[in-house]
Parts: C-alpha cells; sequence; structure tokens
C-alpha cells in the first residue's frame, strides 16, 4: 500500500516516544514532522534519530522569522540535515523567505499563512480583519512570488489558495482534526477527508494520532479514508 500524505506531528517530551510514533506511523504516512519542541530539546541529531532505518521524508518545523540575514544563517545552519521540507512564517516578508529559499537548495521552503490555532477573533484583535483566507490568499501570493514553494494553511482556505496559486505550489494543512475529535488548541479545522478533497497535498496531524491508544492503526486507518476519498474524487496525490 502506498504511504498516504500525511506528516505526522511528532510533538513528544522525549526522543525515545518521537522514534516509536515514527517506527508506528512510518508504514502508513510518507513523512513525519520534527517541531521546536524537539528540535530545541535534542538539537540536530534528533533528524536522525526519527528518520531511523525506514528513510522517512522528515518536514523540520522552526517556523523561523526574523530579519533575511538571521534567517538566511538559521537556515545554512540546518541545511545540512537535508530535511525534506522547513518552515518559516510567511509574515517575515519576501527578503526572509527568499533568504531561506536561497540557503536551503534541497529542501522545500513551506511558508506559514496564518496560523491554524487563531480564530477569526483573535485575528481581528490583531488587526488582520476580514474573512482569514483574504489574508491568507496575499501571504501565499507574496510567499510564491518570493521562491517558496510550499504554504501552510489551514484546510478551510486550502480551496482558496489553490486557485491563487495554481497547481504546482505544495498545501500542507494542519488544523486537521477527524470527525468527531477534539479540536483542542486549533480553531480553523476540517477533516482529513474535506483537506484532502479540496486541495491539500500534505496533511500535518499530531494529536489524533499520536494521542490515541494505537497511532499505528489510527494513522493507518486516516491514510484508508483518504485512499477512498482519492477514489470518490478522483484526486490523487
Ligand atoms: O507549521 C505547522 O506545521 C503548523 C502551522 C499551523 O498553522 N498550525 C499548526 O498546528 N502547525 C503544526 O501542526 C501540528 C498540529 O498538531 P495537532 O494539533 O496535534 O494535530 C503542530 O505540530 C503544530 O506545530
Amino acid at each position: 500500500m502506498t504511504p498516504a500524505p500525511i506528516a505526522v506531528a511528532l510533538d513528544a517530551p522525549d526522543l525515545e516516544t518521537a522514534a516509536r510514533w515514527a517506527s508506528l506511523v512510518t508504514p502508513h504516512v510518507t513523512t513525519v514532522k520534527v517541531g521546536l519542541e524537539l528540535y530545541l530539546r535534542y538539537g540536530p541529531d534528533v533528524i536522525a534519530s526519527v528518520r531511523g532505518a525506514s528513510g522517512v521524508r522528515v518536514f523540520l518545523d522552526l517556523k523561523l522569522h526574523d530579519i533575511p540575514n538571521t534567517v538566511a544563517g538559521a537556515a545554512r545552519a540546518v541545511a545540512r540535515l537535508k530535511p525534506a521540507i522547513l518552515t518559516v512564517h510567511a509574515g517575515g516578508g519576501p527578503a526572509m523567505i527568499r533568504a531561506a529559499v536561497e540557503a536551503m537548495p534541497h529542501t522545500q521552503i513551506a511558508a506559514v499563512t496564518l496560523l491554524t490555532s487563531l480564530s477569526e477573533a483573535d485575528l481581528d484583535q490583531m488587526g488582520v480583519n476580514g474573512p482569514p483566507e483574504d489574508a491568507v490568499r496575499r501571504l501565499s501570493a507574496l510567499a510564491v512570488g518570493a521562491g517558496a514553494q510550499a504554504l501552510v494553511c489551514s484546510p478551510r482556505e486550502v480551496a482558496a489558495v489553490r486557485s491563487e496559486v495554481g497547481p504546482d505550489i505544495t498545501l500542507i494543512t494542519p488544523g486537521v482534526r477527524p470527525a468527531g475529535a477534539a479540536s483542542q488548541d486549533q480553531a480553523r479545522v476540517a477533516t482529513p477527508e474535506q483537506a484532502f478533497a479540496d486541495g491539500a497535498d500534505l496533511l500535518v496531524i499530531g494529536r489524533p494520532i499520536t494521542g490515541s491508544a494505537d497511532p499505528g492503526a489510527t494513522a493507518a486507518g486516516i491514510a484508508a479514508a483518504l485512499r477512498r476519498t482519492s477514489a470518490a474524487t478522483g484526486r490523487h496525490h
């Protein structure tokens, strides 16, 4: 069975747990994601630990956001780890995004538009008025113009972003919750089936998988649901 286009967020307090989750889900998913918690605790070695023998794709989610010179240096510092994907915040602006792209020729730079944890009320307070989709579209166009090959947005906006940037940009959606699952600190969410049908290329899913009693079986179940969606909609990844 081909692995599903899912990046499992390994947001674990210790390396043993993260490596165990990675080995349980790896037959079913293409990618595992290392975020700030693991990277700040264990440093660069964590990448090799979770990649393990399987050679699964590793997504390094550091969400860099600083002046272009600082981001270029940070990106050069992690380039040798050869992650498949590295995140930067689109809000850092075009020169910052371009600096990351130029520093990491072998990694897809993914620009995070508006965090999926932000509600419309939060965004209003931050001065981002109107439908989140409008700001997400603007940030997407800016990031792609600066050379980003991938974008991170909520599944609620993925169809709008796809129409903005066309078929060649990789669209990554966190904020994914199977029907009935608690949204926790996520605000702009949708089901895996909906995210995929609306055009997401890679679904980031953490706690619904890693917090379940059997992460391997849960990942396999979501992968099977995506295969059914693919058969029903004719959308393949
Ligand atoms: O860049 C990300 O991956 C990201 C962007 C975003 O807007 N929202 C978001 O939740 N994420 C990450 O996606 C993962 C979601 O995890 P769960 O909420 O447990 O499924 C976490 O590791 C977040 O850091």
